[in-house]
């Protein structure tokens, strides 16, 4: 039986800790006939485009695989197969920016008979799927190692020639990565996660070396914590000036680049804490993701309509900044926020999450005023010429208690709604006073409503 330890750090680190772990090798890795597949499949797919450029006079283009099927370290069934076409400097960026090259692509691919859409993320791109696989189909331009990028997907063949001699052999040690962020909510650089994009996590087996190395060191990360693996910074603190975010991983193809800067601080804390946890009591749990185990407490739960058309990382940055918002303006009210998530499926369903103590506030309020002796003190009285109770003194300020004018949190958030994107404006907001009054969601945000109630399934009791 291969032991934990074992099985996590395949090349050979082997300590005396025994948790099973060949099933979760087994899950991380990909089967034979998967990696057969996706080889034939990819190169399938850089025929079919390289062919169609040639064809079409543009031999000069160049289509090759990227990303983790290039590196060998995609996690079985969760992957697109990422194929770019780099053109020469001679066509300028504006032929990527404009989408020309992006419709070049998309006649090669209707002409093959296979199904294809556009996306726009910083930069425009196909997806597709093929042989039973989704792929993507990237246009960039082509710049060699040292060189400044030109258009946003630009360093991605650079990225695949830096590690392709690196990750030799310790594949599975990304792969085993991959499946702890992804198991702690925090893998993928999208601003939904904010957490570790596959190529983070590739660089941080370049730098450790393993799995059990790369969290032995993060337990000991703080805020501010930089890697740079080719050392371009020294002293590190000169990255620290020059980025500003809680994690700064130099990218070692364009030192002026922070490869971690969709991180957000709550993903590198949660990556720290899993880290201890693990190096702590090492269990498959950490690798396998299980049932959400939801405490309950009263929430509001503000749901809209996807917003047609809008990429998702817009949406989710909206309903980001609406959620950190709206729970502000209710603790300012005197309401005891819990904590504040957001959530969308992307296509047709959007909400923010607010849970606190209750949803309605007790009808009196106290209110603090100035120092007895102070100007201001003049206008306080004023105002509070015919409170509920007071204005009296207490230690050496003004205090008088109010009728509130806002008890219920709907009406709270409902006078915040003027300064709220037209996505929560056109929001219903629903109490959930009870675990029942979740039945009344739909079934997906509902899943998404007991993620958010939930203690990490990693966390061991
Ligand atoms: N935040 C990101 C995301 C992607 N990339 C580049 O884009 C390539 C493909 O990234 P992506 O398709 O997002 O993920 P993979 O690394 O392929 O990982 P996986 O599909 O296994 O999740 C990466 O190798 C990297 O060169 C990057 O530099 N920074």
């Amino acid at each position: 039986m291969i032991s934990i330890i074992q099985a996590i750090t395949l090349k050979g680190h082997v300590t005396d800790e025994c948790v099973d772990m060949e099933e979760i090798l087994s899950l991380v890795r990909p089967s034979r006939e998967e990696e057969e597949m996706v080889a034939r499949v990819a190169s399938e797919l850089v025929e079919v485009f390289s062919s169609g450029l040639s064809a079409r006079g543009h031999g000069d283009v160049e289509v090759t695989v990227q990303g983790s099927v290039a590196h060998g370290t995609w996690l079985p069934g969760e992957f697109d197969i990422d194929v770019f076409a780099a053109f020469p400097k001679t066509y300028g960026p504006e032929a990527i920016r404009s989408g020309r090259a992006l419709s070049l692509l998309a006649d090669i691919a209707t002409a093959a008979g296979i199904p294809w859409s556009t996306r726009y993320a910083q930069h425009p791109y196909l997806t597709l799927r093929y042989g039973g696989f989704r792929a993507d189909v990237v246009p960039c331009i082509r710049i060699e190692m040292g060189e400044r990028p030109i258009t946003a997907t630009d360093r991605t063949p650079l990225h695949t020639l830096y590690l392709r001699d690196k990750l030799k052999g310790k594949e599975d040690e990304v792969r085993l990565l991959k499946a702890f962020m992804k198991v702690g909510g925090i893998y993928g650089a999208e601003v939904g996660i904010g957490g570790f994009s596959g190529y983070l996590a590739e660089l941080l087996i370049v730098e450790y070396g393993s799995f059990k190395e790369t969290v032995r060191a993060a337990k000991s990360w703080r805020p501010r914590q930089v890697i740079d693996v080719e050392g371009h910074y020294s002293p590190p603190s000169l990255a620290r000036k020059r980025f500003d975010s809680p994690l700064i991983i130099i990218d070692p193809v364009d030192p002026a680049r922070n490869a971690a800067a969709a991180v957000t601080l709550e993903a590198m804390s949660t990556f720290i804490a899993m880290s201890l946890a693990f190096t702590e009591k090492p269990s498959p749990s950490f690798f396998k993701p299980g049932p959400p185990s939801p405490a309950f407490s009263p929430l509001l739960v503000l749901m809209a309509p996807y917003p047609a058309g809008e990429p998702p990382d817009s949406v989710w940055g909206q309903l980001r900044r609406a959620s950190s918002s709206l729970a502000n303006a209710l603790r300012a009210r005197g309401f005891q926020v819990y904590r504040n998530g957001q959530w969308t499926d992307e296509e047709s369903e959007a909400a923010v999450f607010i849970a606190m103590e209750s949803l309605e506030l007790s009808p009196l309020q106290l209110m603090k005023g100035p120092p007895a002796g102070s100007l201001e003190s003049l206008s306080f009285l004023r105002k509070h010429v015919n409170a509920e109770m007071g204005p009296f003194i207490a230690g050496d300020r003004w205090y008088a208690v109010e009728r509130r004018k806002v008890r219920d949190a709907v009406d709270a958030i409902k006078e915040e709604m003027p300064s709220m994107p037209a996505m929560i404006k056109s929001a219903s907001i629903i109490k959930v006073s009870n675990r029942e009054e979740l039945e009344s969601l739909s079934k997906r945000l509902r899943e998404a409503v007991l993620v958010f109630l939930s203690r990490p399934t990693w966390l061991q009791p």
